[in-house]
């Protein structure tokens, strides 16, 4: 290998920002960083971004890292599931529909109605939620036909950029497996028939390990330079923990970020025809189930504001719940709740409701965790640590919530960005010809530190659960 092939740049367009690294192929040594902004616009069930803003992030965060010009190999992974709209001349017809967009939660209802969850389950691994592409895409077609009618491509995020990187119409199976459209075979022709997609519109699903193409001339990298497939931003963690199918299959994973995601990577392929886990894939093989919520971090910040209190500011005791479903909500499945505190006393403090809007946060993660666990196939090792990853886990309270209600111990990976981190363990990977999964543990990417298990707090558990329950009907209201 030459001195300048020994870079790779791994990428994460997220929701908030795009963040890039630049990694030492060999020692996994973090060697320039790259950062840009989005802008996310909306009110009410609404979220969109411009995906132009995205190439522009990613052009700033790639030379942000001081290798654009001499990586060997760059790969992008990105927010799962949004729907990029493209014209003939490959510009965006409208803003990307995001993964947090709740507008579609009427299509995803009808979708669902048309062909049954356990059908969907069965043949996508996943019963649709407004998240999912194919419900965005339903919106899109009843409400925007003639946006529908001008589009002449779809894409994710991830596959919108590594398209504008290379020139070439690919995602991987990922990403793909977030659409609603994709089975282990290939893209569902019914399933896009039934919502008046052309599958000549879709990109190719590239298998794994295969590159995506070269990087264009007029670009951001060096002309020539390998582009990986990429993958969706989950998929990309799970690379960046080292974790697969192979011995590391069943060790859950939680991510604090815009979206709460709690995972696992295993052999067994889930169908939850209750709908709460996706059976996502793995970038290179086997499967992630994965659970999802829309309101995490940011939630528990909005709280913490309007209480005029430090993020980390939180005080124990007292009784009230606090179910912070301020964007509406997909685990569990209200996609039109708002939300909701009960049990206020007089001696009830302001930090003690911060505490319950993080405690809301993490039940519903928690509650899937098992869920998630079963739909793989297990076994799962109730002992094993959950590896709590995202900008949530360097923050104390999130930490110390996890421990409380799970009474497990957690492990804090000591790489930040792994969704990135993910990302260039994929293009090293087309270097060295080591799976991506491979090349992290080669990193030491999990390791970190261990934070031991304290008791389960059962009385804040089962508070929260009765809340839920009872709460239910109201949550459901439109
Ligand atoms: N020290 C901290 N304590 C608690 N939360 C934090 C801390 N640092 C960052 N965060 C939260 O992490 C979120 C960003 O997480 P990140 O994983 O980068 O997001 P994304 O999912 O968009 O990639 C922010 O919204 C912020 O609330
Ligand atoms: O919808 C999902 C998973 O199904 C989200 O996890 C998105 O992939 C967004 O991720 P972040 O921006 O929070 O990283």
């Amino acid at each position: 290998m030459t001195a300048t092939a020994r870079v790779v740049i791994g990428v994460d367009s997220s929701t908030q920002a795009t963040k890039a690294l630049a990694v030492d192929v060999e020692t996994g040594a973090v060697l320039g960083e790259g950062r840009a902004p989005h802008t996310v616009t909306g009110t009410g069930g609404a979220r969109e971004s411009d995906p132009e803003q995205w190439w522009q992030a990613l052009c700033a965060a790639l030379a942000g890292t001081g290798h654009a010009g001499t990586a060997a190999a760059v790969s992008v992974a990105g927010q799962q599931h949004g729907l990029v709209t493209l014209d003939a001349a490959g510009r965006p017809v409208r803003p990307a529909m995001l993964w947090n967009d709740v507008r579609s939660a009427p299509e995803a209802r009808e979708l669902v109605a048309r062909l049954g969850a356990t059908e969907w389950a069965r043949r996508t691994g996943s019963v649709p939620t407004a998240a999912f592409t194919v419900a965005k895409w339903a919106w899109l077609a009843a409400h925007e036909p003639g946006a529908a009618r001008a589009t002449t491509a779809v894409r994710l995020p991830h596959d919108y950029l590594t398209e504008r990187l290379t020139g070439e119409a690919v995602t991987d199976r990922g990403d793909a497996s977030g659409t609603g459209w994709w089975t282990a075979d290939g893209y569902d022709q019914e399933i896009l028939a039934a919502v008046g997609l052309d599958p000549a519109l879709l990109p190719e699903v590239l298998s794994p390990g295969r590159t995506a193409g070269t990087a264009a001339a007029d670009g951001p990298l060096a002309p020539g330079t390998r582009v990986a497939t990429g993958t969706g931003d989950n998929m990309a963690a799970a690379l960046g923990l080292g974790l697969g199918a192979g011995p590391t299959a069943g060790r859950p994973v939680l991510s604090l970020g815009t979206s709460g995601t709690v995972y696992a990577a295993t052999r067994g392929r889930p169908a939850d025809p209750t709908g709460t886990v996706a059976g996502f894939a793995h970038a290179s093989d086997g499967w992630l189930p994965l659970a999802c919520t829309l309101n995490c971090t940011q939630a528990v910040d909005r709280i913490a504001a309007l209480l005029g209190r430090d993020r980390g500011a939180v005080e124990p005791g007292g009784s009230v719940v606090v179910l912070p479903f301020l964007d509406g909500e997909r685990t569990p499945n209200l996609p039109e709740a708002t939300g909701l505190l009960h049990g206020l006393r007089h001696d009830t403090t302001a930090g003690q409701i911060l505490q319950a809007a993080y405690d809301g946060a993490a039940h519903s993660l928690l509650t899937a965790l098992d869920d998630v666990l079963r739909a793989g196939g297990g076994p799962a090792d109730p002992d094993a640590p959950i590896l709590l990853i995202g900008g949530g886990a360097q923050g104390r309270a999130w930490r110390d919530t996890v421990r409380r209600l799970s009474g497990r111990a957690v492990q804090v990976p000591a790489g930040r960005e792994l969704v990135a981190l993910g990302a260039a363990a994929q293009a090293a990977a087309l270097l060295t010809g080591e799976r991506p999964e491979e090349v992290a543990r080669r990193w030491r990417t999990a390791d970190g530190p261990l934070y031991e298990p304290v008791e389960r707090d059962e009385a804040a558990v089962a508070r929260l659960a009765d809340t839920l329950t009872r709460a239910e009907p109201l949550l459901r209201e439109k």
